[in-house]
């Protein structure tokens, strides 16, 4: 390189420094961290993949709280449930805002975001609107239709016997059929549906957005006045914005059209009566974003469980367990519901270990905070990005028990083996901005779980030879969504019982689904 150009690139960084660099007014330290060089903090420290992993040992190293500091910018790290309630839902008054977004992100969202939107009216109005539509209430009136989109799983393993099949696809079907439904009114029949591939497309893509470093322009936005042939991000990010505006639109209208009720019918229609200042690109928008979020979250969480599955160690056995449970409780003559819940503990307590064993966002999502902190002894500067590493806060043995690395869900039960501990979840994050799809959450993976375990054995898959495929626990992609890399696995019926109810039962596709979504709508309006 020509002196010239080095010089330039250390104008360009001392600029990004001083525009950055926070000022402070407290005489408190900054938590500890690594040691950071001038001008560049610790970007040269900063993890090149699966940075949950690098941050778990940092925490070892510096503690619970830690301050990093990127071109300028404060990163804090929290690695307890104690720093992450005190400053996340303590304080969430002045810490709920989410980070500026980079350039290219911005382009290829035109504004537009609830996930990343700041804590203001116009955010709470929206969060208003969500919670109408999914609180535990609300959440509850869905556990039919959920039952419905998990019987039909069953069945498409029964009929494939799982190892014939990328059985992922069967459960993307499923969670993106459920959400489909009940914001749109709409079944997803096939994981090769147009529609969900574009969806996957698009998290796909954003994710590679949000990635630090991803795209020259957001470390130097003056990057963006080049003309668009030496700018590539630009056609990029407006092709994602158009892709993801006519699909919002399409999937709107969808729902407006159909016969029955829908979260797409229903919010328009709260909006209307309570004469709410939301435009209608933004309402379509919000329903496109619910999608997104949960979409993600619960297929990857209910791989993870079939990992869990597969990688049991035969001494917990948990899966013999939970069959004792529902042997006891359901017996073999019907499917287990939600309503078996209150007599299905050991459900329940493994609906918690998966997230918590492999949290959706193991890097948490960022809050940033709108004034500077002091907090333990250290001053935490106004617009510092804090992170709640899910990872981490979940392998806290003080809170969590030990051997937290691995899948034991008797850390969430009392002795009794049937109430609950009072231990702190993580997974779905802190303060004004947990996560609000929660509770669709927990009841989706409590349902489809307990149905997978009352029928499959869930095994390995076999090669070609017909040995168990070895699948290793920790094989994932580098987030920011936590994804098992692709794997095989079987799921053979324990017994004739299986096959004769499921084929009692039926095909889920005569059955109707409209009727179902009225009665929600009719539950929904009562309450
Ligand atoms: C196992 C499944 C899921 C997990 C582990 C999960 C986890 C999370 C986490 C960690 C956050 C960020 C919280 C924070 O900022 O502190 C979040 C946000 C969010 N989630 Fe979920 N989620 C799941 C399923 C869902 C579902 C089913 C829905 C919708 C039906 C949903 C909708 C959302 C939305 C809209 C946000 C943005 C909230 C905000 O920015 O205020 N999620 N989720």
């Amino acid at each position: 390189m020509q002196p010239t150009t080095y010089l330039v690139i250390f104008g360009l960084l001392l600029g990004i420094y001083l525009t950055k660099r926070r000022r402070s007014s407290s005489s408190l330290p900054l938590p500890p961290g690594p040691k950071p060089l001038p001008i560049i903090g610790n970007v040269h420290q900063a993890p090149t993949g699966k940075a949950w992993l690098t941050y778990r040992e940092w925490s070892k190293e510096y503690g619970p709280i830690i301050y990093a500091n990127m071109l300028g910018q404060p990163i804090v790290l929290l690695s307890t449930s104690e720093t992450a309630h005190d400053l996340l839902s303590k304080r969430g008054a002045i810490t709920s805002d989410r980070p500026h977004l980079f350039l290219a992100t911005e382009l290829a969202l035109k504004g537009f975001n609830i996930l990343m939107m700041n804590y203001t009216d116009q955010f709470k109005q929206h969060q208003r609107l969500q919670v109408s539509v999914m609180n535990a209430t609300p959440a509850a009136a869905y556990q039919h239709l959920q039952a419905l989109e998990s019987q039909q799983l069953l069945l498409d393993l029964l009929n494939t016997r799982g190892d014939r099949i990328a059985f992922q696809e069967g459960i993307r079907r499923t969670t993106a059929s459920i959400t489909h439904s009940l914001l749109y009114g709409f079944r997803i029949r096939d994981s090769n549906d147009p529609i969900l591939r574009t969806v996957l497309k698009l998290n796909e893509e954003f994710s590679e957005f949000i990635k630090p470093g991803a795209n020259l322009v957001d470390q130097f936005p003056v990057l963006n006045n080049l003309p668009s042939f030496l700018a590539p991000w630009q056609a990029k990010a407006e092709n994602h914005y158009t892709t993801k505006y006519s699909l919002r639109i399409q999937n709107f209208q969808r729902g407006m059209d159909s016969k029955s009720w829908n979260f797409s019918k229903h919010l328009k229609a709260i909006v209307e009566k309570d004469k709410l200042d939301t435009p209608f690109d933004e309402l379509v928008f919000e329903i496109g974003t619910i999608i997104d979020a949960a979409l993600d979250g619960l297929t990857d969480s209910l791989i993870w469980f079939v990992v869990a599955c597969i990688t049991e160690d035969e001494t917990s056995g948990f899966i013999a367990k939970a069959r004792q449970e529902l042997d006891a409780h359901v017996g073999r003559d019907r499917l287990p519901t939600l309503e078996d819940k209150p007599n299905l503990p050991y459900i329940t307590a493994i609906i918690e270990e998966i997230p918590r064993w492999r949290p959706a966002a193991p890097e948490g999502v960022p809050h940033v905070n709108r004034e500077e902190i002091t907090y333990k002894g250290y001053t935490i500067p106004e617009g510092s990005y804090i992170l709640p590493i899910l990872w981490t806060i979940g392998r806290e043995e003080a809170v969590f028990g030990s051997k937290p690395d691995e899948f034991i869900p008797e850390r969430w039960l009392n002795d009794d083996g049937k109430t609950f501990r009072a231990i702190p979840t993580a997974a779905f994050g802190y303060g004004r901005r947990t996560c609000p799809g929660r509770h669709i959450a927990r009841n989706v993976l409590w349902i489809v779980v307990a149905q997978l375990i009352w029928s499959f054995d869930i095994k390995a898959g076999v090669s070609e030879t017909g040995e168990p495929i070895v699948v290793d626990s920790l094989a994932s992609n580098d987030g920011p969504i936590l994804r098992a890399l692709p794997f095989k696995a079987s799921f053979n019926p324990r017994g004739p019982w299986v096959r004769e109810l499921l084929t009692k039962e039926g095909d889920t596709y005569s059955k109707d689904h409209e009727a179902m979504l009225d009665l929600i709508g009719a539950e929904l309006g009562n309450l």
